[in-house]
C-alpha cells in the first residue's frame, strides 16, 4: 500500500506500516467498527516526514472531515503506537482508497501482560515533584489530549443522566471534598461517561489553566506500565502519575484479570487519594459488578460517589438530536428527529454516528434532509437495528401511534377513531410482512380477506390525496422498517 503511494517510507518501512495498523486498529476500537467504516477505512499511511505521519484519503470531503472530527484521536493514536511520532498530516490522494480497505487489521494486536515483573516498588505518601522534563513528557506523550466537544455546555442533561452530570459539576467546582472521591461513573457503552470526565477537565482547566489534570484510559494505563516495566524505569511512571492533581481513568473494565496492572492501578490510587488528590474513573459496570477486579480495590472504588448513567429515553435521545442539528447549522425537519430517536436508541454514539452521516450527505449533494433519505443513507445502521416485524409489532405500533387501544384492531367498532387506524395496520401488513390476505384478516379480529383488500386499496387511495395522511403512513412504514 504505502509503496503505492509514491512515497518514501523510511528503511524500518515494515515496522512503521504494522505500527500504523495498530495504530488504526486502536483508532478502530474507540470509535466503533460503524464510524470507523464510514470515515476512516480509506486512510492510508503515506509515509513519515521527521516526527510527521502522513496520511492520505481519497477525497477532500472525507480529509476535511477526519481532520475535524477525528484529527486529535488519530493523533494520539498515532502517538501511542508509531514511536517518536507527534503529528499527522492528512492529505488528499485518490488512489489511497482501495489498498487501505485492502491492507485493514480486523484486530488490534493484544497487549501482553504477562510480563516478567520485578519486585514492587511501593511508594505511598504525597507526590515528588517532577523535573520539566518529566513535566513535558506528561503534557505531551503520557496524557491523551482532551476532546473539544466534551464539554458541560455540549452535555444534555435528561433524567437518565442527570446525576451523574450533577456529580461531574460538583467535582469540576470542588475537586477532592469529602463524599465526592472517587467519582466513579458508570453505564453503557456511549452513554457519555467519557464526555462527562473531559468536560470536568476542561471546567478544572478553565478556571486554572496550570491546574494538572491526566485523562487516560485503563488501556493506556496499563501498556505504560508494562512499558515502564520493561524498561525497568517504575519509578518515573510512579513519580510521573502520582504529581497530577486530578486523575481520570476511563473504561477500568479493562483492568479485569490483569492481576499487575491492577496491583500497580491500587497503590496509585491510594497514593493519590492519600495526598488529597481527586481521581475520576469510568466504567461499563458499577463497582460491585466488576468481577475480576481484587476485592480490596473494588471496595475503594465505591468509597466515594458512584453515579449511573442509565440508558437513554426516546426523550433525551430526541434532545440530544435537536441540540448536535442546532450545532451543525443544518436543518434535519423534526420528523426525521423522531424517526431516529425512535429507531436507533441503542447508544448516543450510533444516533450520533447516524446523524453526522445525514449531514455529511446533506452537504455532500446539497440536497435537504427529508424522510426518504434516511433509508437511503443509512441503509447499513439500519440494518444492523433491524428486526424481523410481525402484524403484532405492526398492530402495536399504529395504536400506539393513533393513540388508540390495542384490542381495537381486532374490535368490531367501525367509527373512523379506529376503523382508520386499523386500515392503516392492514395496509402495513401487506405493506411489510410476507402474510397473505386472509392470514392478515384473521389476525384482525377475523375479518375476511376482502376486507383486508379494501383496506389496502382505501389507504392506497387517501395517500395519494391527501400528502399529510400520506406523510404519517410513510413515517410509520419507516418507523417500522427501521
Ligand atoms: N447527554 C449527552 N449529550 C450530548 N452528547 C452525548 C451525550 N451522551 C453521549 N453523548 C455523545 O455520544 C458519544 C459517545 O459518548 P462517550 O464517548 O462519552 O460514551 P462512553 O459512555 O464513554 O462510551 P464507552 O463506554 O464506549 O467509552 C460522544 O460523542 C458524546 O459526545
Amino acid at each position: 500500500m504505502d509503496q503505492d503511494s509514491g512515497e518514501t517510507l523510511p528503511p524500518n518501512a515494515g515496522k512503521t506500516a504494522a505500527s500504523w495498523a495498530r495504530a488504526r486498529a486502536r483508532l478502530r476500537q474507540e470509535v466503533g467498527d460503524v464510524e470507523y467504516r464510514n470515515w476512516l477505512r480509506q486512510m492510508s499511511l503515506a509515509g513519515v516526514e521527521g516526527e510527521t505521519v502522513l496520511v492520505n484519503l481519497p477525497t477532500r470531503f472525507l480529509r476535511d472531515w477526519v481532520r475535524d472530527h477525528y484529527g486529535d484521536r488519530l493523533r494520539v493514536a498515532c502517538q501511542a503506537e508509531m514511536p517518536g511520532m507527534r503529528q499527522v498530516t492528512l492529505r488528499v490522494q485518490a488512489a489511497a482508497a482501495k489498498a487501505a480497505v485492502e491492507d485493514e487489521v480486523e484486530e488490534p494486536p493484544a497487549l501482553a501482560e504477562s510480563v516478567t515483573v520485578a519486585p514492587q516498588v511501593a511508594v505511598t505518601g504525597t507526590a515528588v515533584p517532577v523535573t520539566p522534563a518529566q513535566e513535558g513528557l506528561l503534557r505531551n506523550d503520557w496524557l491523551v489530549p482532551l476532546d473539544q466537544r466534551f464539554t458541560f455546555d455540549t452535555f444534555v442533561v435528561g433524567k437518565p443522566n442527570e446525576f451523574a452530570h450533577a456529580c461531574a459539576r460538583r467535582v469540576a467546582e470542588s475537586p477532592a471534598q469529602a463524599g465526592f472521591n472517587p467519582l466513579f461513573l458508570y453505564g453503557g457503552v456511549g452513554l457519555g461517561k467519557t464526555h462527562l470526565m473531559h468536560s470536568i477537565a476542561w471546567a478544572l482547566r478553565e478556571r486554572s489553566p496550570d491546574f494538572s489534570v491526566a485523562y487516560m484510559s485503563a488501556e493506556k494505563f496499563m501498556y505504560r506500565f508494562i512499558a515502564a516495566l520493561r524498561s525497568h524505569n517504575t519509578m518515573e511512571f510512579k513519580t510521573q502519575l502520582r504529581s497530577v492533581q486530578v486523575l481520570m481513568v476511563d473504561d477500568l473494565q479493562f483492568l479485569i484479570g490483569k492481576d499487575n496492572t491492577q496491583e500497580e492501578f491500587f497503590h496509585t490510587f491510594n497514593a493519590l487519594i492519600d495526598a488529597g488528590k481527586q481521581i475520576i474513573l469510568s466504567a461499563d459496570k458499577a463497582p460491585t459488578d466488576l468481577s475480576g477486579i481484587e476485592d480490596r480495590l473494588r471496595t475503594r472504588l465505591s468509597a466515594g460517589i458512584v453515579a449511573d448513567l442509565h440508558a437513554t429515553t426516546y426523550e433525551l435521545r430526541l434532545s440530544i438530536l435537536q441540540a448536535k442539528a442546532n450545532s451543525a447549522g443544518v436543518d434535519v425537519p423534526s420528523r426525521v428527529q423522531e424517526l431516529l430517536a425512535r429507531k436507533i436508541a441503542s447508544n448516543v454514539r450510533d444516533l450520533e454516528g447516524a446523524l453526522n452521516r445525514l449531514v455529511a450527505h446533506a452537504k455532500l449533494f446539497g440536497r435537504p434532509i427529508t424522510l426518504d433519505t434516511v433509508p437511503e443513507v443509512l441503509s447499513d445502521i439500519l440494518r444492523a437495528h433491524d428486526k424481523r416485524l410481525s402484524i403484532d409489532d405492526i398492530q402495536r405500533k399504529v395504536a400506539e401511534h393513533y393513540n388508540i387501544r390495542l384490542t381495537e384492531m381486532a374490535s368490531a367498532r367501525r367509527s373512523r377513531a379506529v376503523a382508520r387506524p386499523r386500515q392503516v395496520a392492514m395496509y402495513l401488513a401487506k405493506q411489510l410482512t410476507s402474510r397473505s390476505l386472509p392470514e392478515i384478516g384473521r389476525r384482525f379480529g377475523n375479518r375476511d380477506h376482502t376486507t383486508v383488500l379494501h383496506a389496502v386499496n382505501k389507504i392506497t387511495e387517501l395517500m395519494g390525496e391527501d400528502p399529510a395522511f400520506a406523510e404519517d403512513v410513510t413515517l410509520l412504514r419507516k418507523m417500522l422498517e427501521m
